[in-house]
């Protein structure tokens, strides 16, 4: 895909191919459309952060709450969605032992306890031993601070999911 069929591509377009590069917030590739066009996939990427920065802590938040757990519910029944299928398993989380899937799920429910949202983290950038340690890494961060690293968390997963659609390579995003 090029920038040129991007720039072209009408409303239902441009929301079914980029709807997900923020897990389930097609509000925000339905925000950024209206900005095309777009120099480069930088600059697509620019206009999806930018719409993240620009909202009120509530619709961060938001934001956070749309993402399915690590390990969770949605994984042992097959309703993530694609990528979110893919990124878990990616990390090893589909094949985890019953005491490690126990482990995830206590600290993912004191997560959400202390800050109101679940524990977010690119899982492509991680595996089944560092989740559990940066979840209870995280778990005694200040709630500001953590915002702020869980929100950097979604950017790294939204860059990944661009990067696959235009076949670049993320690190030069
Ligand atoms: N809670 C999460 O971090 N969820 C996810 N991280 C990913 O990389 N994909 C997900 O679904």
């Amino acid at each position: 895909m090029d920038m040129e069929k991007v720039n072209s591509m009408d409303f239902g377009e441009f929301v079914d191919v980029f709807g997900n590069i923020i897990e389930r917030c097609p509000l925000i590739a339905a925000a950024v459309w209206s900005q095309r066009p777009f120099s480069d996939v930088e600059d697509l990427e620019k206009h999806f952060f930018a719409f993240i920065d620009a909202l009120p802590q509530s619709g961060q938040e938001g934001i956070l709450r749309c993402h399915p757990d690590l390990a969770g519910r949605e994984l042992q029944q097959s309703t993530l969605t694609a990528e979110s299928q893919r990124e878990q398993a990616g990390a090893g989380l589909t094949s985890l032992s019953a005491a490690e899937q126990l482990q995830l799920a206590e600290l993912n429910a004191l997560y959400r306890a202390r800050f109101g949202f679940p524990f977010v983290l690119a899982a492509r950038l991680s595996n089944r031993a560092a989740v559990p340690r940066e979840l209870a890494r995280r778990l005694r961060c200040p709630p500001a601070e953590e915002l702020r690293t869980a929100l950097g968390e979604v950017k790294k997963i939204g860059r990944l999911r661009l990067a696959d659609l235009f076949g670049a390579d993320p690190a030069r995003l």
